[in-house]
């Protein structure tokens, strides 16, 4: 099998660097990520605490600007875009699952699904929401606000706001750290069977090693830097 070829990339970050602050105060939170991951690839990302995992999510998935190097997620150089343009590329093609649910609390699960489906300009965003809670085993529930759902409920409707807009790419930081093992270990069946439904590519911060080893690829970071890259 021949490997991938760069353009196939869905991430293809190289020498990224982030350092916060300035002169005596300055602090090099990455220094020096190359990473390229191919689509459908699934990712976890494992590290120490404060060696870089969220920060180099929040720059992969265009929330932060990186100080240094090039990003190019989804076929979009991120620093050939400005601000307004590099929101409004992100919408869709990237989806994020957070370890805190984040949805919104005077919407309904439909709503929270299909708001920002619209918002993206898609056409039909509340079929595609039903379908996608329905997917996600949320069919009976879509008219129920967050505080009428279970933290494991509540995810998988994060998961199906991530995952409606059919993303090339989506992150998930810490997905199962609010939810018990059992409904843990559900919700990260249901990530992956859908992003394989998806072929989306999923990269997944993580401190479990188990969850680690259900990944394609196991990338390890340490004080800024990438020290391990292995297949899991
Ligand atoms: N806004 C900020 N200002 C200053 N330092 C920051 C800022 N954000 C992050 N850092 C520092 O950057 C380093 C990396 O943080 P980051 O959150 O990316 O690590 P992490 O690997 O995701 O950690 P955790 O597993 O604890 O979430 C830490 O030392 C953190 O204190």
């Amino acid at each position: 099998m021949h490997s991938p070829q760069l353009r196939d990339m869905v991430i293809d970050a190289r020498d990224v660097t982030l350092t916060l602050g300035s002169g005596d105060a300055a602090t090099q939170i990455l220094r020096g990520i190359d990473l390229a991951v191919p689509r459908g690839q699934s990712v976890a990302l494992l590290g120490p605490s404060g060696s870089g995992k969220s920060s180099l999510m929040a720059i992969l998935s265009g929330l932060e600007r990186a100080t240094g190097g090039s990003v190019a997620v989804a076929g979009l150089d991120f620093g050939a875009l400005d601000e307004d343009s590099l929101a409004r590329a992100r919408r869709g093609r990237i989806g994020i699952v957070l370890q805190a649910f984040h949805l919104l609390p005077t919407m309904t699960a439909r709503e929270n699904v299909a708001v920002p489906m619209e918002l993206a300009g898609v056409a039909d965003a509340f079929e595609r929401a039903d379908a996608e809670l329905a997917a996600v085993g949320l069919g009976h529930r879509i008219g129920h606000y967050p505080s009428q759902l279970s933290g494991g409920e509540q995810q998988r409707v994060a998961i199906a706001r991530a995952l409606g807009p059919r993303p090339d790419l989506v992150f998930a930081d810490e997905p199962t750290g609010n939810l018990d093992t059992a409904t843990g270990a559900a919700i990260m069946d249901l990530l992956f069977e859908r992003q394989a439904a998806a072929g989306a590519t999923l990269v997944i911060i993580t401190h479990d090693p188990a969850l680690a080893v259900r990944c394609d690829r196991v990338v390890t970071l340490g004080d800024g830097l990438i020290v391990e890259d292995r297949a899991a």
